[in-house]
């Protein structure tokens, strides 16, 4: 048995400094006690098996002798017929045989004295190495048992494994990060139509920022032969995008895809854009329909807003005798978008052009659901009634040969979206990419192979700040924060619902404030009521759990406070990403413990914040706060005394 060592990339976090614990050396050890207990036990049964052997051999010679014997006194029986006096002789011959045996016998004790201080030598040698076992030598590596012993239990350097990235991962075509010095005229780039671009007047938009200059021309680019072939005749590569929060990326696939499907003929599911959250959904269902508007695409939502039959009902319509798919665009969560497939709905994906996963990274953690296999098997899956009335053939992402290409191709081309997205190829693997493009505003390549995966680009306009804090002073702070400053709308988020109802309680009671909460504990009705008033400025502070944490955009939130210090980067990135969009400013402040600081600071930077400062709070500046405040504690305690009352 021969071991191999393996040098792999085991990660960021080991980066650095080598680990004793690391999991290769706890498994090698391992391996070499199960290599140590096979020699021994082999050592034990070859002595074994050397003592039977002598004992066996000891048994045939006594036989043997004994045969021996008896012959010759089976002759002397004959010859004592024969000749009275020859009984000397015969009694000198057994003496004679005695002797022999005798010798053999000290022989054979010699040998197996001999033998067993061979194994004795060894089994010494066995337990001396095994006592000097953190010191192995190169010696050992041949052992009897014929194993190969391989490193040892001392502490030694590990050969430091740099990440390689995959080519389009490591060179990204890079998108400028300031959107307010790189705005493109919106006739200025190409491929745009006339019709979309009265569209994006009328909405206010004369400009492209930097990321729809860049991947707008890029999807239109694997179109403009048609839906059915890309550039130069193959399959279009899909697209990946990496751009900060509130960089414009809706607009990026929304304007591609609508203008690649506008002048289709007969109505089938040709794009498909799935997001995490049914707020998502709703935010991304309505900027296609805007631009959908005033050509014969029709755009459906699927996200559990309506009832799935009501859903199920729109999804086709009776034209004549056939059923008809009564929408070419659909936005989707990926829970209500499986029981449609599974439920066999009547959504029909045979004819799927675009698939675009919005909030790409999320999307990848919640692949356990299986919800891109099932779409993929709903896309390529064959069917008797479309094998035959279809044109084109659809084949998945393979090599493409000659034969491959010759009838007429209907590609699947995906297309990913994230400020957070995952540079991890085996996690990016997972999405069965075809010739990956990658657009990003963090460039692998230049920032040199020591980068952590999680880096990430922050908005131009975020300024970060952190406030270090008491746990019992947290709340009295965030009063102060909120009625001193008046830095409204803003956006606080904490990091259960059960602290986001306390907290609202707490700011209702205390006055001074139009506040509401958003988390889980909302109906979806009441949560989309919610955010609607908060877009409208009827309510001044929103206080949320991380629900509103990704992609939602509500236009001019000033302020985004972290009532509780996120776990996780991503979940920072994306929750101060709410503020300082589109170019504009943004504050963020988070509250800190003096046990979360420095591990805190630590990951944002390593995140890649161009720097978060300190802020401080006189304990003076909250006395005046502080009677009221007793109060309204008091009168919090009855009304969650009451609540738990009545549940
Ligand atoms: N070219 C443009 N000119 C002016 N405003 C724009 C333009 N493109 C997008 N916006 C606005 O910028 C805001 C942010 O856009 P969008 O929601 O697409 O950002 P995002 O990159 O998807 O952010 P997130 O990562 O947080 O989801 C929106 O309010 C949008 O209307």
């Amino acid at each position: 048995m021969s071991l191999f060592v393996v040098d792999r990339y085991i990660g960021e976090e080991e980066d650095g400094r080598v680990s004793k614990e690391s999991q290769s050396q706890v498994l090698l050890a391992k391996l070499q006690q199960k290599v140590k207990e096979k020699q021994r036990q082999s050592l034990t049964e070859q002595r074994e098996s050397a003592q039977n052997e002598q004992t066996e051999q000891q048994d045939d010679k006594n036989k043997e002798d004994a045969d021996k014997n008896s012959s010759k006194d089976h002759q002397v029986r004959k010859k004592r017929k024969s000749k009275v006096g020859a009984v000397c002789d015969s009694d000198l011959d057994n003496s004679a045989a005695k002797k022999k045996r005798k010798k053999q016998l000290a022989q054979d004790v010699s040998s197996v004295s001999r033998s067993n201080e061979t194994e004795d030598k060894r089994a010494k040698d066995l337990e001396e190495s095994e006592k000097d076992s953190s010191k192995p030598k190169p010696e050992e590596t041949s052992s009897p048992a014929g194993y190969t012993v391989l490193g040892g239990f001392d502490s030694k350097v590990l050969q430091k494994v740099h990440r390689v990235l995959p080519q389009w991962l490591a060179e990204p075509d890079v998108i400028h990060r300031d959107i307010k010095s790189n705005l493109t005229p919106i006739s200025a780039v190409p491929g745009v139509c006339a019709q979309l671009l009265k569209k994006l007047e009328d909405n206010g938009i004369h400009h492209f920022f930097p990321v729809q200059a860049e991947v707008i021309p890029a999807i239109l680019e694997g179109a403009q032969h048609g839906l059915l072939v890309g550039g130069g005749g193959y399959r279009p590569r899909d697209i990946c995008v990496s751009a900060p929060t509130g960089s414009g990326k809706t607009l990026s696939f929304v304007i591609p895809v609508v203008q690649a499907l506008m002048q289709r003929v007969v109505c089938e599911v040709r794009a498909l854009a799935v997001l995490p959250t049914k707020e998502l959904a709703q935010q991304v269902y309505k900027v296609f329909a805007s631009y959908a508007e005033g050509t014969p695409l029709k755009v459906l939502m699927l996200a559990g807003q309506k009832s799935f039959a009501a859903e199920q009902a729109s999804l086709s319509e009776q034209r004549g005798s056939v059923r008809r798919s009564a929408a070419d665009i659909i936005v989707a969560t990926p829970g209500r978008l499986v029981d449609h497939i599974n439920r066999n709905s009547g959504l029909c994906l045979k004819q799927l052009r675009f698939l675009i996963i919005d909030e790409a990274d999320r999307m990848i953690d919640s692949m356990h659901q299986s919800w891109l296999s099932q779409v993929v098997t709903a896309v390529y899956g064959s069917g008797a009634e479309t094998e035959a009335t279809s044109l084109f053939r659809r084949t998945e992402v393979a090599f493409i040969t000659a034969a491959s290409l010759s009838p007429p191709q209907m590609p699947l081309q995906k297309l990913l979206f994230s400020a957070t997205l995952t540079q991890n190829p085996e996690k990016l693997q997972q999405l069965g990419l075809h010739q990956p493009r990658l657009f990003s505003s963090v460039h692998s390549a230049a920032a040199g192979p020591t980068q952590k995966q999680d880096h990430f680009h922050f908005p131009e306009g975020l300024t970060e700040y952190y406030i270090p804090c008491q746990m019992s002073k947290k709340p009295l702070l965030i009063l102060h924060f909120v009625l001193r400053m008046k830095l409204y709308p803003i956006l606080c988020f904490t990091n259960s619902r059960e602290t986001a109802h306390r907290l609202y309680l707490l700011v209702k009671l205390f006055g001074g404030v139009q506040a509401a909460e958003f988390s889980s504990r909302l109906s979806p009705w009441e949560r989309k009521k919610t955010l609607k008033d908060f877009e409208q400025g009827k309510i001044q502070l929103l206080i949320s759990t991380d629900a509103a944490a990704r992609g939602i955009d509500v236009t001019g939130v000033k302020c985004v406070i972290n009532y509780d210090a996120p776990q996780y980067v991503r979940t920072y990135v994306h929750r101060v990403g709410r503020t300082a969009r589109a170019g504009k400013a943004g504050l963020a402040f988070t509250f800190l413990l003096k046990v979360q600081e420095t591990n805190f600071l630590q990951m944002v930077k390593e995140a890649g914040s161009p720097g978060i400062q300190k802020q401080l709070v006189k304990p003076e500046n909250l006395k005046s706060m502080e009677d009221r405040y007793e109060q309204v504690l008091q009168e919090l305690a009855d009304v969650i005394k009451d609540e738990k009352s009545r549940c």
